[in-house]
């Protein structure tokens, strides 16, 4: 290269410094697509059909574009907290994305576990935003009381990493009563719930000053350095896997990159929300969008698998079978959204929103009772 060529490397750095943005070479990985990619192209039981997959994400753009799909719908679902709430809504949200696993039922909708709260009968991922409204409800009616009675009646601060701390104070009967269902049902893996809120007030404590906002200022505006730090500072976030005797674990990390997008998309890219590599953030792999996804013709189960999960089998956490279910659901959501962009460079797209459009989906031929396909079942705290 001649003296006066500038050094494409250099000049790549310049642009990135000049728009703002931390150096290419700092750039952080989550590693989790690569992680994706290398399931899916080992796996013998799951498959992706591609032509189904390119008539999805027509399908998919399309009717996000009629439902004007965007990071404010996330906060149109009533339970939700909301952006004008601060660091006690980014408490809400890390709370609630600690605790966001297994919510699946072997009794009948009308035995499962369920919560009431405001009139209504919340199960699933919603019985947990609920259950969480209730508690502080309950704290808010107390104080409101207060004002009328001399005697101090405390409520259950259950967002507060100090409570989750404390030992004496909070025990598993306190945390059973705020998941208190309305049927003889108990939530699942509720122990393990009590394990994950103790070890993150105790790292929160340790090196957040106990509240998460410390732990965003620490990702300095990275969704990736984000996710990477929640999996490396706390063992109930590092959902990794060893898969097919490979060196590196495959990296899934659902409740971390869901708690990224629950926070950028409830405060829709601003304050908390804002990190300027969100669009690295996969879809989750949890096990509902991989229903959504086989309903759809997407993606392919062998004979085995399928008898298995049709049986409703419980099918192992990081089992073989597991991970390429999940992993090959995030790499089919990577390939819908280069599909939709390949046909829409403009639109504003990204895997979270793929994936939030999904799960609604799915929930709501639940409800219509359109949802002969079943999802896989597996107990575990990832997902
Ligand atoms: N991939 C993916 N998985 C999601 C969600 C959500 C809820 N997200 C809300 C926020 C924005 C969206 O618009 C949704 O309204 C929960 N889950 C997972 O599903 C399971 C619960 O299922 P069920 O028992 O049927 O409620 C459990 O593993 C839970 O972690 C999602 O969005 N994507």
């Amino acid at each position: 290269m001649s003296d006066d060529e500038a050094d494409p490397e250099l000049l790549a750095l310049l642009r990135q410094h000049l728009q703002g943005k931390p150096p290419i070479n700092n750039d952080p990985e989550t590693g989790v697509l690569e992680s994706a990619e290398y399931v899916y192209n080992n796996s013998i039981d799951v498959a992706l059909d591609m032509r189904a997959s390119k008539a999805a994400a027509t399908a998919i753009y399309s009717q996000m574009q009629q439902k004007a799909y965007s990071p404010a719908t996330w906060s149109e679902h009533d339970l939700h907290p909301k952006a004008e709430g601060g660091p006690d809504t980014v408490a809400f949200i890390f709370t609630m994305d600690l605790l966001n696993f297994c919510f699946w039922s072997e009794l009948s909708e009308e035995k499962r576990f369920a919560i009431e709260y405001r009139g209504k009968r919340w199960t699933g991922y919603w019985s947990l935003v609920a259950a969480l409204q209730r508690a502080l409800d309950e704290v808010y009616l107390k104080f409101r009381r207060l004002i009328i009675f001399i005697f101090y009646i405390k409520g259950i601060p259950i967002t507060d990493p100090h409570f989750w701390q404390n030992e004496d104070e909070f025990t598993l009967n306190v945390l059973r009563n705020v998941f208190r269902s309305c049927t003889d049902e108990e939530i699942p893996l509720l122990k393990e719930r009590l394990d994950c809120l103790r070890e993150a007030g105790n790292v929160l404590y340790d090196k957040y000053k106990c509240h998460p906002v410390n732990l965003i200022a620490a990702a300095d505006g990275s969704a990736a350095r984000l996710v990477n730090l929640l999996a490396r500072d706390f063992s109930c976030f590092r959902d990794e896997h060893g898969f097919d005797g490979r060196k590196k674990p495959i990296r899934l990390l659902k409740r971390a990159q869901i708690l990224v997008a629950d926070l950028w998309a409830c405060f829709e890219g601003e304050d908390f929300g804002d990190f300027w590599d969100i669009d690295k953030i996969t879809m989750f792999a949890d096990y509902r969008v991989p229903q959504m996804l086989n309903s759809m013709g997407c993606l392919l189960y062998s004979p085995p698998l399928d008898s298995a999960i049709r049986s409703k089998k419980n099918i192992p956490s990081g089992s073989n079978w597991e991970l390429q279910l999940r992993a090959c659901s995030i790499w089919c959501v990577e390939l819908i959204r280069r599909e939709i962009l390949t046909e829409h460079p403009e639109a504003e797209i990204n895997a979270i929103l793929i994936d939030f459009f999904l799960y609604d989906t799915i929930k709501e031929m639940e409800l219509n009772g359109q949802d002969k396909i079943l999802h896989h079942r597996t107990r575990s705290i990832w997902y």
